[in-house]
């Protein structure tokens, strides 16, 4: 069971408050079955060995002796008699009474664990203590001090230092030698100079003086020479008798004869390809031998002396870029004088990704616009409900028979379904529209689709009713002017989604600001429209709507069948359902008012998608929750705190000039980069923008156990990670008054005040609403202070 779970079952209103008073709780450990067994068998064994006196002690006493002396009979039988039956002074625990013994007595090792049964061992039983062989040599390691070596090893020790002595005085004689070579006797002639054995070089060193033309180079620069460095490869190379070394004594070494040529090694190929000078037309070494191929005309090293195609597109870049930035300098010099510093910034600006021209700006008076349409009312409701309550095969009926789908896609989505052996499906998909959802038969993201009555244009989020997918339906709640909560009026699924989501999401909408709910009771064509089932299911809703917080004067029912299309559109011809005489589902929608649009607010907008489309590489879109915008306004996108322009606007696929909180737009960017650009960021005025926090005070209702702990905290789209950091107060769930300052822990239902500290800085404001959600279960909901 989880912890979550453990809690939802604990009797909270009963315990809960003692709890709160009791700072020395412990939380009760449960007997397994074995415990209990074992127990209420020495309880009946111990009142057996006390006889009449037993009725001095309390069962409890006895359970608490038999818990401390591990079921020990005698152990117990003597404690009871002596604690309670001849009673001492003071009335103490069975703790205490060992406590105060052990406080009497000096403390020894054997008396204090003298009634241990595992310390009674016979003498013969107890283990004999054998120190381990300790190995010579030290070969299995650790010790500090050296062991005694065998005569053998002592032998291989000094053969291999002898061996070792012979091969550095070898080294020693052989390096004397080359320093002999080197050295160049004061007062030699310097064609002498000239022709001793030339210095070693390093391979740097030789390209360079190849490269400068040096007359001893081909002399000098042989890949032996430039490779002496490595001894054991010159080793290797004597070995080979490719340079027989004559070893000669530094000081007896006589200057070799003019005549005699230096003792080089041939070049090898690679040498010759890696050290060729770079002047084509310098003399090659007369000590070089060309192999064959190095004379083709097409070397492998020609392959490189033409710029290769990605030089050629590199210089071309840079050529471009350079005549940018000259072009920029100019400009500049033309006007004013370039300050220190600025010639770097501006070469920043230069490599701007986007170098559009700012967007043109109409300076419309947006409000006064706004006023002058008669534009028909804007709303968007949100379809929540169970999963499988038939919510999606609801709005594919009610778009179905508004015209806004056809007949020929519906039955194009019936073959569709069939085909995978979901017939009933084919409704459902015209919401649905992603593969994985369909294979699946759940909606996962919030599927958004338009539909106009006479009066109302509307915006339908259809949220996923799976427990997985709240994140997503927090979202559409949070874009929502109204609900729809469907029902499914079968028998037992009712009940069962009242225990799930249809719960979870009916205070999600509560705690996100939704006060207007139609509650669809669906599938009554499975009960055959019976009346009695729509009365039973809608007085259970409206109980627990009230309670949640609904005002019942906002919440209506209406009986429907999504798959067949009763009272959803049209009345139902049914004749079974004759008995209700209300609203259709779209006649109650049209007399829902939407909330009122905070015009008059600064910008604000949660981006829910994030794409490039044919008119921009950067297009966002999402629901203005306040404020307006117009085409040419600078905007700027928070967490990432980035300028950018709308270049053009579009609202249900039209371009507009401008749009107002409330509307789900469409708006094309300009001059940001995309990385900058995130779904759940939040665009908004760049003059009054929201500010990025890590901290806040949010008043929250409860719908779990409270206490510091791990949070997700949701907002829309926005999802971060936090923290309960403090539990500032209970408040009254009316007056909002302070009942109780620093609980330790808050009741589910309770109204708390709580301090959340985020992981990092994230878009928020007062006013805004959070949800938290803790190990997949939605904890809390409220307003940020
Ligand atoms: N008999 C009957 N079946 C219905 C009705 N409405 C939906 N169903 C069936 O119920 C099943 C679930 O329907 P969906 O529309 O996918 O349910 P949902 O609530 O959107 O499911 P999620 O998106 O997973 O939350 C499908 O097999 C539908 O055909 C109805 O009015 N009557």
């Amino acid at each position: 069971m989880s912890r979550h779970q453990a809690y939802r079952n604990y009797d909270y209103e009963n315990d809960l408050d003692e709890y709160e008073g009791n700072d020395g709780f412990e939380e009760e450990e449960e007997l397994s079955p074995e415990d209990r067994a074992q127990m209420d068998a020495g309880i009946a064994q111990v009142r057996a060995a006390l006889g009449t006196e037993s009725s001095k002690v309390t069962t409890q006493q006895i359970q608490e002796a038999l818990w401390h002396y591990y079921y020990d009979i005698d152990k117990s039988v003597t404690y009871l008699a002596t604690k309670f039956i001849v009673p001492s002074s003071k009335k103490k625990g069975v703790g205490e009474d060992l406590a105060d013994e052990a406080d009497a007595q000096p403390i020894s090792f054997a008396s204090f664990f003298g009634d241990m049964p595992w310390l009674n061992i016979p003498k013969y039983r107890q283990t004999i203590f054998v120190e381990p062989p300790r190995h010579r040599g030290g070969l299995l390691g650790g010790a500090s001090t050296p062991g005694k070596m065998s005569k053998l090893q002592a032998l291989a020790a000094a053969r291999k230092k002898k061996a070792d002595n012979q091969k550095s005085e070898e080294k020693l004689h052989r390096v004397t030698q080359h320093l002999s070579n080197l050295s160049t006797a004061p007062g030699q002639p310097e064609s002498v100079k000239e022709n001793v054995r030339p210095p070693l070089l390093s391979t740097g060193e030789a390209v360079d003086l190849i490269a400068a033309g040096d007359p001893i180079i081909p002399q000098r620069a042989t890949f032996a020479q430039v490779n002496v460095g490595n001894e054991d490869l010159q080793d290797q190379s004597d070995a080979a008798g490719k340079r027989p070394v004559e070893p000669q004594p530094a000081a007896a070494s006589p200057p070799l004869p003019i005549a005699t040529p230096p003792e080089t090694a041939t070049p090898s190929p690679f040498a010759q390809a890696l050290l060729r000078p770079t002047n084509s037309s310098a003399a090659p070494s007369p000590r070089t031998y060309p192999f064959p191929y190095m004379n083709v005309a097409s070397s492998s090293t020609d392959a490189f002396s033409a710029p290769s195609p990605d030089d050629v597109v590199l210089k071309a870049q840079s050529q471009a870029s350079s005549k940018k930035v000259a072009a920029h300098a100019t400009k500049k010099k033309a006007g004013t004088e370039t300050k220190p510093g600025e010639a770097a910034v501006d070469g920043m600006n230069v490599l701007r990704i986007d170098d559009a021209p700012l967007p043109k700006s109409k300076n419309l008076d947006v409000l006064k616009e706004f006023e002058k349409t008669k534009s028909k009312k804007s709303a968007s409701f949100v379809v929540v409900g169970h999963v499988d309550a038939g919510k999606s095969t609801l709005m594919g009926r009610l778009l179905l028979d508004l015209h806004v789908v056809d007949q020929r896609t519906i039955q194009k989505y019936r073959k569709e379904a069939e085909s995978i052996g979901k017939s009933s499906f084919a409704l459902a998909w015209v919401l649905d529209q992603r593969s994985e959802e369909r294979s699946r038969g759940v909606t996962i993201d919030i599927a958004t689709n338009k539909f106009e009555t006479d009066a109302t244009s509307f915006t339908i989020l259809d949220a996923p009713g799976h427990r997985d997918f709240i994140p997503n339906m927090i979202a559409g709640a949070s874009q929502a002017d109204f609900a729809i909560l469907v029902v499914d009026a079968t028998t037992g699924a009712f009940e069962a989604g009242l225990k799930g989501q249809t719960r979870e999401h009916s205070l999600l909408l509560r705690s996100m600001g939704v006060s207007r709910i139609i509650v669809a009771i669906n599938k009554l064509d499975t009960v055959g429209w019976s009346q009695a089932r729509f009365d039973e299911i809608s007085q259970q809703v409206s109980g627990f709507l009230l309670a949640t917080g609904f005002q019942l004067k906002n919440v209506s029912f209406v009986p429907v069948s999504g798959l067949l299309g009763d009272n959803i559109v049209k009345r139902s011809t049914d004749a079974a359902a004759g008995w209700y005489e209300g609203k259709t589902l779209v006649e109650e929608l049209e007399s829902s008012e939407p909330m009122a649009r905070a015009l008059h607010k600064p910008l604000r907008l949660t981006i829910s998608e994030v794409y490039r489309s044919t008119q921009s590489p950067l297009t966002v879109s999402g629901r203005i929750d306040a404020g307006s915008l117009q085409a040419g306004d600078a905007l700027l996108v928070q967490p990432s705190g980035e300028k950018a322009y709308v270049k053009s606007l579009e609202l249900d696929q039209e371009p507009v000039d401008w749009a107002v909180a409330g509307q789900n737009v469409v708006i094309h960017l300009s001059n940001i980069d995309p990385i900058h650009v995130r779904v759940g960021d939040i665009i908004c005025d760049t003059k009054q923008p929201i500010p990025c926090i890590d901290t806040f005070t949010v008043k929250i209702l409860a719908f779990d156990i409270l206490m510091p702990m791990q949070v997700d905290v949701h907002r829309g789209r926005l999802h971060a990670a936090g923290q309960i950091v403090e539990m500032s107060a209970v408040l009254d769930k009316v007056k909002g008054t302070v009942m109780k300052k620093k609980p330790r822990i808050v009741k589910p239902g309770s109204v708390a005040r709580v301090v959340v500290k985020m992981g990092t800085k994230v878009p928020l404001e007062a006013g805004q609403r959070v949800v938290l959600r803790s190990g997949g279960e939605t904890v809390a909901a409220g307003l940020l202070e």
